[in-house]
């Protein structure tokens, strides 16, 4: 039977092939559901495509086809290809948090520098079986910069939202550079999503943001491939950041499936770790998800400022279904845990750091215990957002020091000031 969509709320299913992002019913968020009856899934199908050079199994994404999109064409697919990303396994940063065993999953290193062209393959592919010729997204940077690649890859249009004057640099010459349509609006990203979804309802443009289940299906395969890469052992926590939450919403379903087909034999529990400034999923958390209330967002991890998450529903079932946890972080804290992420040869943007300033936070209070292992999502590459990384180590950010600087000197075309500067700077042995 081919996949469908079904209300995660109501259960009402729709063909695959409708354009479609919540239930006619009782509005509830969808889900793709795949029939895998009489489909052989295992270890080995996977472990076998490692390495392939030919699409769509060279691809981190559709190396897990059949739990993506399995009866996709492949000639259909849109694919960069994306993911295979490094798990890099982090002893000093585990030293910092508290914990034995951290591994870093940097899924800055996709193509667009973030973990977005996962979902963006997806989201892009169901695009082109829909016949659409135009794409659009609400963006705090890095959808932005996915969609409008891979449209550009596509031969469809790409139009994205971007809050004026609120976007990292890196982010909004991407997404111009890959030749989108982008519009500056004087509105943040929540009012943005309202926007683009109702003119792309009355312009007939497919919406790519995370309310699309499609983007998350190909955002799975972070989990998919991480565990993989771990032997299929699972890690006793996944750390991540949440915004908008379509990446910890898509982990808590790939993590179930994997369970239900036995590909792995335990659960690891997912923690969500926000911006203080921007944390309305942490702050329903503390009522035990009894209440929910909009925040209107202020952080310096811009990509993360998110007050009312459209996949707030699908993250609270994530938390359940994994025994997880909400967590929140400050701006220092963030930027301090970026800083050493950076200095570990690593690097990422701002948000990502939440990861790791998540995991010290957690280990503290005893909730992540030391010999527990835990893997952290790096959501962004480094050169997203120069200004947070050249504000931090110049000291110039406000309300934010710098715990950690790194040495920016300033000389004159003069050898002996030279001279002088680095023996006065020279490392301590
Ligand atoms: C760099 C980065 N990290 C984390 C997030 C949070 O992901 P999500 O919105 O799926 O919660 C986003 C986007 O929102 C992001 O761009
Ligand atoms: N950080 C995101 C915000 C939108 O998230 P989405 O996953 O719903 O598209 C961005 O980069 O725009």
């Amino acid at each position: 039977m081919p996949s469908l969509l079904q209300c995660m709320d109501c259960k009402t299913e729709y063909a695959i092939d409708e354009v479609r992002y919540v239930c006619d019913h009782c509005g509830g968020l969808l889900d793709v559901i795949h029939d895998w009856d009489g489909i052989t899934i295992t270890q080995s199908l996977f472990d076998e495509r490692l390495g392939s050079l030919e699409p769509p199994y060279n691809s981190g994404v559709w190396r897990y086809k059949e739990l993506i999109y399995p009866d996709i064409d492949d000639s259909l697919i849109v694919s960069k290809p994306e993911g295979n990303t490094n798990l890099y396994p982090s002893p000093k940063l585990a030293r910092w948090t508290g914990v034995d065993k951290l591994y870093l999953k940097h899924e800055g290193e996709n193509p667009t520098g973030s973990f977005k062209d996962r979902g963006m393959t997806g989201g892009v592919t169901q695009a082109r079986v829909l016949g659409m010729e135009r794409v659009a997204c609400a963006s705090t940077g890095n959808t932005s910069a996915a969609l409008a690649s891979y449209a550009a890859l596509a031969d469809m249009e790409g139009i994205i939202f971007l809050q004026n004057k609120a976007i990292a640099l890196g982010k909004l010459a991407q997404g111009l550079a890959y030749g989108a349509t982008c519009l500056r609006i004087d509105a943040d990203f929540d009012r943005n999503l309202e926007l683009v979804r109702e003119v792309s309802d009355r312009l007939g443009i497919y919406v790519l943001n995370s309310v699309n289940p499609f983007r998350l299906e190909g955002q799975k395969s972070i989990m998919f491939e991480a565990i993989q890469q771990l032997r299929w052992q699972a890690p006793d926590w996944i750390v991540c950041p949440g915004g908008n939450l379509g990446n910890s919403s898509a982990f808590g379903k790939a993590l179930k499936e994997l369970y239900d087909l036995g590909l792995i034999d335990r659960l690891p529990r997912i923690a969500i770790i926000q911006a203080e400034g921007a944390s309305p999923l942490y702050e329903s958390y503390l009522t035990g998800f009894e209440d929910y209330e909009p925040q209107k967002a202020d952080t310096i991890a811009t990509a993360i400022k998110i007050g009312n998450p459209v996949n707030y529903q699908k993250a609270v079932r994530a938390i359940k279904w994994t025994n997880g946890v909400v967590e929140s972080v400050t701006d220092q804290q963030i930027m301090d845990a970026k800083a050493l992420i950076d200095r570990s040869g690593i690097g990422c943007e701002p948000a990502s750091a939440c990861s790791v300033a998540g995991t010290r936070k957690l280990a503290e209070k005893g909730i992540i215990q030391p010999h527990e292992t835990v893997v952290g999502i790096l959501t962004g590459h480094v050169l997203k957002d120069p200004d947070a990384t050249i504000g931090y180590h110049s000291n110039m950010l406000e309300d934010i020091s710098a715990t950690y600087p790194n040495k920016l000197l300033q000389a004159g075309d003069n050898i002996d000031e030279i001279i002088h500067l680095l023996e006065r700077e020279k490392m301590p042995v």
